[in-house]
């Protein structure tokens, strides 16, 4: 059924569910079926050599062993000995695996049944480091992250109760130690400002004179200044530009060309197209000082906030639990896989009466209602639980259902229907709908697993919280997944709306 590619046998190296490796001329060595593997089957545990973040730094890095080493915790690098190094990369990958820190391996696992002659792939990540031989099934152009090991992503088990058996890798140690952003196991998105490019780069229209002799540049500098010529309007601009042997300035945006003094004999000045604003970009800085040389200003980063060992620990704990919430909502009640999860947050974790814990999956499928979407109905619950002052919610099919391992009574205030302070997890980037909402209800960040470009609201096809005009901003998360909370098993077609 699968054609054998042009391969040659290779080492064989038969384990004992099948698995051999043969030889491709476009991937080189590859991890193949000898015959069929049913869904579920772990294939192979190979253990794994472990580099030390220094060790790793300074030597392997620039190495080959870079397109084969998975990252570990704390910086470290795995490098998977036996089969574990030959899988090639597809997407979508029949094989799933898990990194087992306890225990020095990673686990393979396959995520459905396999034919006899099949290669077994895995899934590398969205930002490879080669060209694929297969063309990628996803056409989605994902965020600029890192996902795993030199490329790869840990795509986990697909099973809940596996899911929930994984420990917690950060749960013990230091709860207060600040976690090192590599260590993190999500990424911080840091949306790009605007790009534009040269269709998008926004014009005006400006006076400019050419200065044969720039020994007068002094001169009519001056001269813009006495003439109130040197308003903050083109502050974004280089007054000056040398163009070959061409000096030329810039004059004004008037409606009548300005008057530069008669005496210095300059030729009539003349009207150009200029850019309305900074480069935000380096790209863009070229583009727009194609037109006239523009200041660059970059956007400034805002600090990082930084994240204690405990604080990961319950967002860890968190993000498992949105998975679970989604996996059941496929599984018994054919919903969408996608769930959301306001986590009763980790400052409350003190707290004589914390705030409840709200957790949602999509329902759009049961309710045949276009916007019960998992996020929507977290934040109304979460809103409605706010400004309830105790009083029980409308008998609605989306209303509250407050997580009853939380008590809500003690908490119930009703002052503040919004989710400021929160921490909002969801298995997929929200949509553009979503996201508008999650910006309405002003939640201060926002962690994500799966990334849907062509239709996410957080970066993926728009990213909401950058907008101009918008009166909030939030921070957005990719989780990267060194554990099983990532799950193969809630992918969705990436033009769903979530
Ligand atoms: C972890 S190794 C896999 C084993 C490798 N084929 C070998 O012979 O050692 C990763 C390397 O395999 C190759 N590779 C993996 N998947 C591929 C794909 N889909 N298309 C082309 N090359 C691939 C790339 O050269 C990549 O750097």
């Amino acid at each position: 059924m699968f054609p054998e590619p042009s391969l040659s046998p290779g080492p064989h190296h038969l384990n004992r569910t099948g698995c051999l490796i043969k030889i491709s001329d476009n991937t080189g060595r590859g991890v193949y079926a000898s015959q069929f593997i049913p869904k579920n089957t772990d294939i192979d545990i190979s253990p794994v050599l472990l580099f030390s973040k220094q060790e790793y730094e300074n030597h392997g890095r620039h190495t080959v062993l870079d397109h084969y080493t998975f990252k570990w915790t704390e910086g470290r690098m795995a490098l998977a000995l036996g089969l574990g190094s030959l899988f090639n990369h597809s997407d979508p990958p029949n094989v799933t695996y898990s990194l087992d820190i306890r225990n020095d391996s990673i686990r393979y696992t396959t995520a459905r049944n396999i034919h006899e002659g099949e290669e077994l792939c895995i899934f590398y990540g969205h930002n490879l480091w080669f060209t694929p031989a297969k063309p990628s099934s996803q056409t989605c152009s994902e965020p600029e992250t890192d996902d795993g090991w030199g490329g790869l992503t840990v795509v986990g088990d697909d099973q809940q109760d596996e899911i929930m058996d994984i420990p917690n890798p950060y749960a013990d140690g230091d709860t207060e130690a600040i976690t090192s952003e590599e260590d993190l196991p999500f990424i911080r998105l840091k949306p790009a400002p605007e790009e534009e490019d040269a269709q998008s780069i926004q014009t005006v229209q400006a006076w400019v004179v050419d200065v044969p002799d720039p020994r007068h540049i002094t001169t009519l500098l001056k001269w813009l200044k006495q003439a109130g010529l040197d308003g903050p309007e083109l502050g974004h601009l280089k007054r000056i530009r040398k163009h070959d042997d061409l000096t030329s300035l810039l004059l004004s945006t008037t409606a009548d060309p300005p008057q530069p003094p008669e005496d210095l004999n300059l030729p009539a000045p003349y009207l150009l197209p200029v850019p309305t604003s900074a480069a935000l970009t380096l790209p863009s800085l070229s583009l727009k000082s194609a037109l006239w040389p523009t200041m660059y200003t970059p956007r400034r980063k805002d600090e990082p906030e930084p994240w204690t060992r405990g604080k990961v620990a319950w967002a860890w704990n968190a993000m498992k639990r949105t998975v679970g919430a989604a996996t059941k909502a496929r599984l018994e009640n054919d919903e969408l896989p996608i769930a959301a999860h306001i986590p009763a947050p980790y400052d409350d974790r003190t707290a004589t009466s914390p705030l409840p814990t709200f957790i949602a999956a999509d329902t759009r499928r049961s309710t045949r209602h276009p916007l019960r979407h998992a996020s929507i109905i977290a934040i109304r619950q979460m809103a409605d639980y706010r400004a309830s002052q105790g009083l029980d919610p409308p008998p609605d099919d989306d209303a509250p259902s407050v997580d009853p391992q939380s008590d809500p009574k003690e908490t119930r205030n009703g002052s503040n229907y919004l989710l400021t302070d929160q921490t909002f997890f969801v298995t997929h980037e929200p949509c553009i709908m979503c996201s508008m909402a999650l910006l309405h209800s002003r939640v201060k960040e926002v962690i994500y697993l799966h990334p849907m470009s062509k239709t996410g609201g957080c970066g993926g096809s728009a990213c909401l919280p950058m907008l101009k005009g918008v009166n909030h901003r939030f921070t957005i998360f990719q989780w990267k997944g060194t554990t099983k909370v990532t799950a193969e098993d809630i992918r969705i077609d990436p033009t769903i709306d979530v």
